[in-house]
């Protein structure tokens, strides 16, 4: 059996306060925390959210087989402080990205109004091939003050993806990140898995890169 690593960096911002910190938490640990302090900085957590298995034909010289390989999935998070004073700290995880999720509140305006300003920093510090999402988060509150089509709009405007989002309620916190897994993945794919054909006679010792930001490795 081989095993495939696939590790993909996926990175939060927005304004202080629009739930990046409960987005991740209810994600990798299910719960909503209470009393959620500021993030100081950036905070990581991975979450391995998908095994995958994968049938692939080998033909040798003398034999053909079928191997199965299993594909492991593991997304790791940065929560980055929104705050103003972490902002130096922030750009700098950037970079790495496969994946950034542009957060606001659909209950705040002024978190929609900074989202131009948010994207000017992630085309100035972010790698021009990240996969973009914007996320309207809080949507079990009553006192809404950005409609979805507005988000919407705004997204397909700036080539996001789009989807609004509840911390509080656990609704479509797991969409989004399965969703951008699913992606990352599907991308992965099409450009790195190893092939088989009629010379490859062992696929021991190959390794799968996902982008040249990557860090995805066969393990023993
Ligand atoms: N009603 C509601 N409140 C939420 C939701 N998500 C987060 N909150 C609240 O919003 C506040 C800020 O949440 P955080 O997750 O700390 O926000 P943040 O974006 O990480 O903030 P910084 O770390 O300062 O950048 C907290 O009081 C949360 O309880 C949600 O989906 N619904």
């Amino acid at each position: 059996m081989d095993d495939y690593k696939f590790l993909f960096k996926v990175v939060l911002v927005g304004n202080a306060g629009v739930g990046k910190t409960c987005l991740v938490r209810r994600f990798t640990q299910g719960l909503f925390p209470p009393g959620q302090g500021a993030t100081i900085g950036v905070d990581f957590m991975i979450k391995t959210v998908d095994v995958d298995n994968e049938k692939v034909k080998v033909m040798g010289p003398l034999t053909t087989h079928f191997h199965t390989l299993t594909l492991v999935l593991q997304l790791q998070i940065w929560d980055t402080a929104g705050q103003e004073r972490f902002r130096s700290i922030t750009q700098s995880y950037y970079r790495s990205a496969h994946a950034l999720i542009l957060v606001y509140d659909i209950s705040c305006q002024p978190t929609f109004d900074c989202l131009p300003d948010w994207l000017r920093e992630i085309e100035e510090y972010a790698s021009s091939k990240v996969l973009r999402v914007l996320v309207g988060n809080k949507i079990d509150r009553e006192d809404r003050e950005i409609p979805t089509h507005v988000g919407e709009e705004f997204a397909e405007r700036h080539n996001m993806y789009f989807l609004e989002t509840s911390a509080k309620e656990a609704e479509n916190v797991e969409r989004l990140f399965m969703q951008i897994a699913e992606d990352l993945m599907k991308q992965a794919r099409s450009r790195d898995l190893p092939r088989y054909d009629a010379s490859a006679t062992s696929i021991n010792g190959r390794t799968s890169t996902v982008s040249d930001s990557s860090c995805c490795s066969k393990f023993q």
